[in-house]
């Protein structure tokens, strides 16, 4: 056979081997060591997937809880003065934000959580009230805030679009007041300063799949407008304090991120389908279906996070999984993953919403040698454990 045809088979069978790998590998540890963020599974997973009773009795014919006060914290690295950086996390106790503050509290340093519970919950992070590396502030982005700090994770924001559009003034004002007084505790402190941005910055995308090179194809009117242009603001912002006052910045745009924690009842899509099916609930689609996302595991995302803030590079980065499915197939998933047959619901479409979302991760890869490790099927099998361990309680 020419070694030329030798050489396309080779490759052939390299690349289906990389595609089965991603598909049926099992993680079982998280992080990147160059950063410390390096962890097994298991410990992240006995922070969310502890039984309600770890520091309580339930009684749950009475429907009572008794919490304990004295309580054991999940042991965190012993880190040197010099080592320990002060971490101030907007939107901490929401969903993502409470899986980066277990990951930057285990791995050593000292973490502050401001936020405002709109959207966020005091229970996400509730195993680390009272721990000496860790305090918890009740206070909303768009007031004046004075801390000391080294870093700041900006997420403060909220995400799902029922949430968002609720109010759509209040989702522009923490988007740009939020954003501006982070800045500017950013630049008084000389902190370095990540935005969460999103993929919702491509609006309806007409570029496939999207690069961070691409401007984005928005309604500045429509109802997604309040969070797409409130995150294009605070990009805008974002810069802005690069270029005039010479503010270290990152920028992540993070695309639909699933896991334990994400609320019941935002209306993601994510979390809808589970608890439905869970419930033996029909699976409400918006549309015909044939809407796509990429779906990614939220440790893959704070992986990608804390690369991001801990390396060199300033432009905005794409932190998403390309594996994309239509919203019909990913109820498909769902159904076969929790072994039911309950029924689909056909529900009108939503106004503006994206007909195909991937992100294209190459820069990711080059600039943060990041990219996801989860696959979507593993990482759902976990979030559903998580939901029906929460069933009582949502
Ligand atoms: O019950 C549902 C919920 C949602 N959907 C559909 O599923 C798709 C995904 O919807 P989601 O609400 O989970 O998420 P969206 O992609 O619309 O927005 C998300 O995008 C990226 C993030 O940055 C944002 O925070 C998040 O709002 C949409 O096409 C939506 O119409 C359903 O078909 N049924």
């Amino acid at each position: 056979m020419p070694l030329g045809r030798i050489a396309l088979l080779l490759t052939m069978v390299l690349a289906l081997g990389s595609v089965l790998w991603i598909l049926f590998a099992v993680v079982s540890t998280v992080g990147h060591p160059e950063v410390g963020s390096a962890m097994p599974l298991s410990t992240l997973r006995n922070l969310y997937l502890r039984p309600l009773t770890a520091n309580s009795d339930l009684d749950t014919d009475d429907g009572i809880i008794t919490y304990h006060a004295a309580k054991t914290y999940p042991p965190v690295k012993l880190l040197r003065s010099t080592e320990q950086k002060r971490i101030l996390i907007t939107g901490g106790a929401g969903f993502v934000g409470s899986h980066l503050v277990d990951r930057l509290m285990l791995m050593g340093h000292s973490v502050t959580v401001l936020d405002n519970m709109y959207t966020g919950n005091r229970r996400n992070v509730e195993h680390w009230i009272g721990h000496p590396n860790f305090q918890l502030v009740n206070g909303d982005v768009v007031d004046p805030f004075a801390i000391e700090v080294d870093q700041i994770y900006h997420l403060a924001c909220p995400a799902s679009p029922p949430h968002y559009q609720k109010n759509p003034v209040k989702t522009i004002k923490t988007s740009m007041y939020g954003t501006h007084n982070m800045l500017g505790l950013a630049k008084r402190t000389g902190a370095r300063f990540l935005l969460t941005s999103t993929s919702e910055v491509y609006g309806d995308p007409e570029v496939h799949p999207q690069k961070e090179t691409y401007w984005g194809n928005v309604n500045p009117i429509g109802p997604r407008a309040c969070y797409d242009e409130g995150k294009r603001v605070a990009e805008a912002l974002t810069y802005a304090y690069e270029e005039y006052d010479g503010v270290q910045v990152r920028v992540a745009r993070i695309f639909n991120t699933f896991g334990p924690r994400m609320n019941a009842y935002d209306g993601r899509v994510v979390s809808n389908f589970i608890v439905q099916a869970l419930r033996g609930q029909p699976l409400t689609i918006y549309g015909d279906g044939q809407q796509t996302r990429s779906f990614q595991y939220v440790h893959d995302l704070v992986d990608g996070l804390i690369l991001l803030m801990n390396g060199n590079f300033t432009e905005p980065v794409n932190l998403g999984n390309p594996e994309e499915h239509t919203i019909r197939d990913f109820a498909d998933i769902i159904r076969e993953k929790i072994s039911t047959d309950v029924e689909i619901q056909s529900l009108p479409p939503t106004k503006d919403d994206p007909k195909r979302r991937r992100p294209d991760i190459h820069r990711a890869d080059e600039v943060l040698g990041w990219q996801p490790r989860f696959s979507m099927h593993q990482g759902i099998e976990e979030t559903v454990d998580y939901f029906r361990g929460q069933l009582q309680v949502i």
